[in-house]
């Protein structure tokens, strides 16, 4: 059996590696004669696979170890009765992380109390919905806007009007272009005029639920009309608009769910269904790879919350980093940007989920310590 895997899939050797002849192939450029004689192909979010991949291939199993789905034709792969499996919920996690770790960074930088903040969550899913959990525990109100799902323990609102309440608007819909609901330029030249003065705007979903060219038309004539830009995920990645990016307050190349759990269980997920598909007992779980948790050192505090949570994430998450590193790139001519914003991705360091800290040995003030365990950290 031929296997076909993306390079950049975490721990593919150790978990497929048993099942078959396995070749690791560079997914962003994968042409149809690479799987012409392969069995299963396993990819990421960068490979678009349909009719013109894998027309004259045998393949019968797709699987992406990814929470998007946008980059699978999934009604051509049905028709061809293809079995697929992404991975639901891996890494929403790893998001939660880096949108709470974006917000409490902002709130250092700018002064400003988070939980009196309105916080508008677009899209209550399995990131949405746990980001949603996580802040209302930490004592922000939240609002959500889903036209497909009832969560009875979220304020639902249309799209419009959650725009015009919320402090913070977040977004983390699937990328879709039809049905009752698409999401492709979701804020746009219209509604961008919406938002909240002096609000901040997040994107972790897909680039394109964001009209780039509309924001960035939106930031240049209203300078100071929002607080702070998080982008994520941009337009045609991995060139993200080169005007946009100097515009925004944090500006990251699609790594948000980039932590080593929320990897490793993209991984181990299609592994999963892979073995069921095959029928094959699975020989490895995720438990069996995982390092140990680590555990969090003490800080000198202030007695100011948000500067104090702030150097303590900064041993978990210093986001300024990953920001710094793609703006870096900034000077670089087009193709050489593209693929350096791929190699930031490729070389991505060992960020570990929050949930892999434990504080129980640590002294920290009784408010630092509610915020944290309300972000999952393990305590006594
Ligand atoms: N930046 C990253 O690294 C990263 C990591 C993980 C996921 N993602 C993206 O985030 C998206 C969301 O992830 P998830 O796990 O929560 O997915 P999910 O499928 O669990 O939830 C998506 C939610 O969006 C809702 N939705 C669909 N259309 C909508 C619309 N027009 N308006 C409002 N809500 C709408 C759906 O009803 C659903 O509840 C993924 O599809 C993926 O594209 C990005
Ligand atoms: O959809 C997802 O799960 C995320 O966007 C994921 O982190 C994308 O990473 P990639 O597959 O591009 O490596």
């Amino acid at each position: 059996m031929r296997i076909i895997a993306d390079e950049n899939m975490a721990l593919v050797h150790h978990f497929f590696g048993h099942l078959g002849q396995l070749e690791c192939v560079s997914g962003r450029h994968l042409h149809p004669e690479q799987v012409r004689d392969a069995d299963i192909l396993l990819v990421r979010s960068v490979t678009t696979v349909n009719k013109a991949l894998l027309d004259q291939s045998r393949v019968r199993f797709v699987g992406s170890a990814t929470i998007g789905a946008d980059h699978l034709d999934m009604q051509w792969l049905n028709e061809q009765g293809i079995t697929v499996s992404t991975a639901p919920g891996c890494n929403a996690r790893s998001v939660v992380d880096y949108v709470l770790t974006a917000l409490i960074h902002l709130a250092n930088q700018y002064q400003f109390d988070l939980t009196q903040r309105v916080l508008g969550i677009v899209g209550l899913g399995n990131v949405g919905y746990l980001l949603a959990k996580t802040a209302q525990q930490m004592g922000l109100r939240v609002l959500g806007c889903d036209p497909l799902v009832t969560r009875t323990d979220i304020e639902q609102l249309p799209l419009n009007e959650l725009l015009e309440q919320a402090d913070i608007v977040s977004l983390h819909t699937p990328l879709t272009k039809t049905g009752t609901y698409p999401t492709y330029h979701l804020l746009n030249a219209q509604n961008l005029q919406n938002l909240k003065k002096q609000s901040i705007l997040i994107n972790t979903g897909r680039g394109a639920a964001i009209d780039n060219r509309a924001l960035l038309d939106f930031l240049t004539h209203r300078p100071n009309y929002l607080q702070a830009v998080v982008l994520d995920v941009w337009e045609h990645e991995p060139l993200p608009n080169a005007d946009l990016m100097p515009l925004t307050t944090i500006a990251t190349p699609h790594i948000a769910g980039y932590s080593l759990e929320g990897k490793w269980q993209g991984t181990a997920f299609i592994y999963q269904a892979l073995c069921q598909f095959l029928q094959r007992e699975p020989q490895y779980r995720l438990a069996d790879f995982l390092p140990p948790n680590r555990q969090l050192q003490s800080i000198q505090e202030t007695g100011q919350l948000w500067p104090d949570l702030h150097q303590v994430l900064a041993q978990v998450y210093p986001i300024v980093n990953d920001d710094t590193a793609l703006r870096q790139t900034l000077g670089l001519i087009d193709s050489e940007r593209a693929l350096a914003f791929d190699q930031l991705r490729k070389h991505y360091w060992q960020r570990r989920d929050l949930t892999a800290y434990d504080a129980s040995h640590t002294l920290y003030s009784s408010k630092l310590q509610t915020m944290l365990v309300a972000m999952g950290l393990k305590t006594a």
